[in-house]
């Protein structure tokens, strides 16, 4: 298994994150158990507010929350001068609880509702980026009424989608998200937007994908964006304060994953943003980007207690984890890959190819299909790296399983930020009304 941030192996054989042993975590904490190396969380956002100012540009990054939204998390990304974009009145209300600075978070989402729009306003949020015409009247309506003015971004889809390791151009974008460029509906939005009362158009936003590992598909995107702005310049006298680039750069999960530096990801956008938006007006805009997994991807791993396996001869041998599609619901979704060591017998010789399951009823329920392992006994502790984005922020009570606790190390501290789920949560919305309870029983 690579290992990502401050990841090693220690004297003992254990695998270490921020100065931590996991063996120690395991018996402090219990498994299954996500544990976040706070230090390179703090590296990434460090790298990329370093890339935009070597760029001269204004900017803001805005961390995707999506990915991991705990209130720890909000703390951590606040202190390290990074924006926040939520999708929810759930993610909001985190930020908001944790303290984030309203002015500085931004509110994503195809299908917002009124309470959410109405919370997000009475927070004093920084920016709603708009999703479609509905919205729009939606947010003039209901800003007007609080006697508000907000500022928006309108979510365009520049025809650039972008797939795992390739981008293609399309003409005509099928996507749920934003107001197409090319069928004119991005035009209508901004000259629509620009003459309510109670909105302030900042200019747009487009996000073209997720774990995209070239540079071109946000160039295109750019000069996409480019175009269209010089075209609402020239013919409706508007121009873009602010251009948001959405996030999406790429990570590495497994040997092959071929991720650029975070500098090399900005460069990219930030030369592109000089060269394409050069004279279209008097000043450059103010750059945005919303990264999630490259914030957050690499520095989550989670541990495992191995319980029970299952040989078939000359098939595979199954070694079944207390955890599963419950905490890491990707490799069912996406058929997304994972690399693992035995984190309490790390320098231990690999001896056989195992399949890592789930406990869940679900033959899906797998998190590695091939993995290189000495062998594997029960009680081992297993170790997945990769797993800070989209893990616990997508993790389920499936099965009535309850969801696992969240450590921050760093320095060879170790902090619980979300504790595991007790019974009572799982429980805890249950009802059985009277009704049901007073019906007469057959017997
Ligand atoms: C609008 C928007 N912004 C930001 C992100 C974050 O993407 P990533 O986690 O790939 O950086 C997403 C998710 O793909 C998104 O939909
Ligand atoms: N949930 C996806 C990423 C979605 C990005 C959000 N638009 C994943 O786990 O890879």
């Amino acid at each position: 298994m690579y290992l990502h941030g401050t990841s090693e192996i220690n004297a003992s054989g254990h695998l270490e994150i921020g100065g931590c042993d996991v063996v120690d975590l395991k018996s402090q904490f219990g498994t299954p158990l996500y544990i976040v190396d706070e230090q390179l969380v703090r590296e990434r956002c460090k790298q990329y507010v370093e890339a935009f100012k070597e760029s001269g540009l204004q900017f803001q990054v805005a961390y995707a929350s999506k990915a991991f939204c705990v209130m720890a998390m909000c703390t951590v990304v606040e202190q390290e001068g990074l924006s926040l974009d939520v999708v929810s009145e759930g993610e909001l209300y985190t930020a908001l609880q944790a303290g984030f600075p309203a002015e500085r978070i931004h509110f994503h989402g195809n299908n917002k509702t009124p309470e959410e729009i109405t919370m997000a306003i009475k927070a004093g949020i920084g920016c709603f980026v708009v999703d479609n015409l509905i919205e729009l009247h939606l947010l003039q309506a209901i800003a007007a009424d609080m006697d508000k003015h907000v500022n928006v971004l309108l979510r365009v889809t520049p025809g650039v989608e972008a797939h795992t390791h390739e981008y293609i151009s399309t003409g005509q974008t099928d996507s749920k998200f934003g107001f197409d460029i090319g069928n004119g509906s991005a035009f209508e939005g901004v000259k629509i937007a620009s003459n309510l009362s109670n909105i302030k158009l900042l200019g747009v936003h487009s996000h073209i994908g997720s774990q995209i590992f070239e540079v071109e598909g946000f160039q295109m995107a750019v000069q996409k964006v480019a175009e269209f702005a010089k075209e609402v310049h020239e013919q409706l006298g508007v121009s873009f304060k602010v251009v948001n680039l959405g996030g999406g750069f790429g990570i590495r999960y497994v040997d092959g994953d071929t991720p650029l530096e975070v500098s090399q990801y900005v460069k990219a956008i930030t030369n592109a943003v000089k060269e394409h938006f050069a004279g279209i007006s008097n000043t450059l805009p103010e750059i945005w980007v919303e990264p999630g997994r490259s914030i957050i991807g690499d520095a989550g791993t989670t541990l495992y207690t191995v319980g029970t396996q299952k040989n078939i001869p000359g098939v595979r041998k199954y070694v079944a984890v207390d955890g599963g599609m419950t905490d890491n619901p990707r490799p069912a979704l996406y058929q997304s890959q994972y690399e693992a060591l035995l984190a309490n017998r790390a320098n231990d010789e690999e001896k056989e190819i195992v399949s890592i399951a789930g406990k869940c009823c679900e033959s899906g329920d797998m998190l590695i299909w091939d993995v290189n392992l000495p062998e594997v006994q029960s009680g081992d502790l297993l170790a997945v790296s990769c797993t800070g984005a989209y893990n616990y922020s997508m993790a389920s009570n499936y099965n009535r399983i309850r969801r696992p606790g969240v450590v921050f190390v760093k320095d060879g501290q170790s902090d619980l930020v979300v504790k595991r789920e007790s019974f009572q949560d799982i429980i805890g919305n249950d009802l059985v009304p009277e009704r049901i309870r007073k019906q007469a029983v057959l017997k």
